[in-house]
């Protein structure tokens, strides 16, 4: 599956009980050798009776993460499509806590993403003093950065343009810098307008994806803490387009966009 071309492999282990170990994982997620993938979706029934399923997320690398936006729109499609559920609104658990999915009659997905922080031991990221936008040398360069976790962790650096070089060599120093300890998705954000942004995200454990829900979700909350974006804002990604809200402090982050089907298989471990 994908959503906007950020891909999946969504395995079914409600119906039955599926284990992958790290080395299974990364050897299917090798686009020559394997499936490929950018992440492993793993559909489980859940361990709290009051919800609907629970959720885990294997990046290509074979770590376990806490949150992906666009997987979560393919999850929904999946539950339907496999006749899992028939609900149109789908409590999930994942990593982090709770996450509610809603599907609309046009077939896109809306996901109620929860609370943004800004509070740096929540990414985690090392800081001597709390501030609000944080200067990091990286590369040879001080480059300017917003961390904000959105259940996973992201370092959002605002830019005036969106240059190949510039994302694969500070998205890749910066994935690993050591003041992010769990490491970090690093979002490239070029302010259109005060609704609309240009996005590439260099995701953590897998490198430059075509599309990051979280990544989105992140660049949003930031602009709009820093008051460069108003509450409704179109993110333009390289695989299309999402569309994301946040009211500020204190509401949940909406995000909307398509999820996609590509091919069924099974898969001999
Ligand atoms: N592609 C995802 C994010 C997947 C997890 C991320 N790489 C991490 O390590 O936190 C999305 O659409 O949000």
């Amino acid at each position: 599956m994908h959503g906007l071309g950020n891909d999946f492999v969504v395995v079914d282990a409600v119906s039955r009980k599926v284990f992958f170990n790290k080395e299974q994982i990364e050897r299917l997620s090798d686009r020559n050798r394997g499936v490929g993938f950018d992440q492993l979706l793993i559909v489980e029934p859940p361990l709290n009776p009051e919800m609907d399923f629970r959720y885990r997320i294997y990046n290509s690398d074979g770590t376990e993460v806490e949150h992906c936006g666009n997987g979560a729109r393919c999850f929904a499609k999946f539950v339907l499509d496999k006749e899992l559920t028939n609900k149109s609104i789908i409590n999930v658990e994942t990593r982090k806590g709770k996450m509610q999915l809603r599907v609309l009659n046009d077939g896109q997905v809306t996901v109620d993403m929860g609370e943004p922080s800004f509070i740096p031991s929540d990414l985690p990221f090392t800081v001597d003093k709390v501030e609000s936008i944080y200067s990091l040398r990286v590369s040879d360069r001080n480059i300017e950065i917003t961390p904000v976790s959105v259940g996973n962790p992201h370092a959002v650096h605002k830019v005036d343009s969106l240059d190949d070089d510039y994302v694969a060599t500070i998205g890749k120093a910066l994935e690993s810098h050591g003041r992010f300890p769990h490491n970090v998705n690093v979002g490239f954000m070029q302010i259109l307008n005060r609704s609309e942004i240009r996005l590439r995200v260099y995701e953590r454990g897998v490198g430059e994806t075509q599309a990051c829900g979280t990544g989105a979700c992140a660049a949003v909350v930031a602009g709009i803490k820093q008051g460069w974006l108003d509450s409704n804002v179109v993110a333009h990604l390289n695989g299309g387009d999402l569309k994301i809200e946040w009211q500020g402090d204190g509401a949940s982050i909406l995000m909307t966009g398509p999820a996609a089907k590509v091919f069924e298989g099974q898969i001999y471990l």
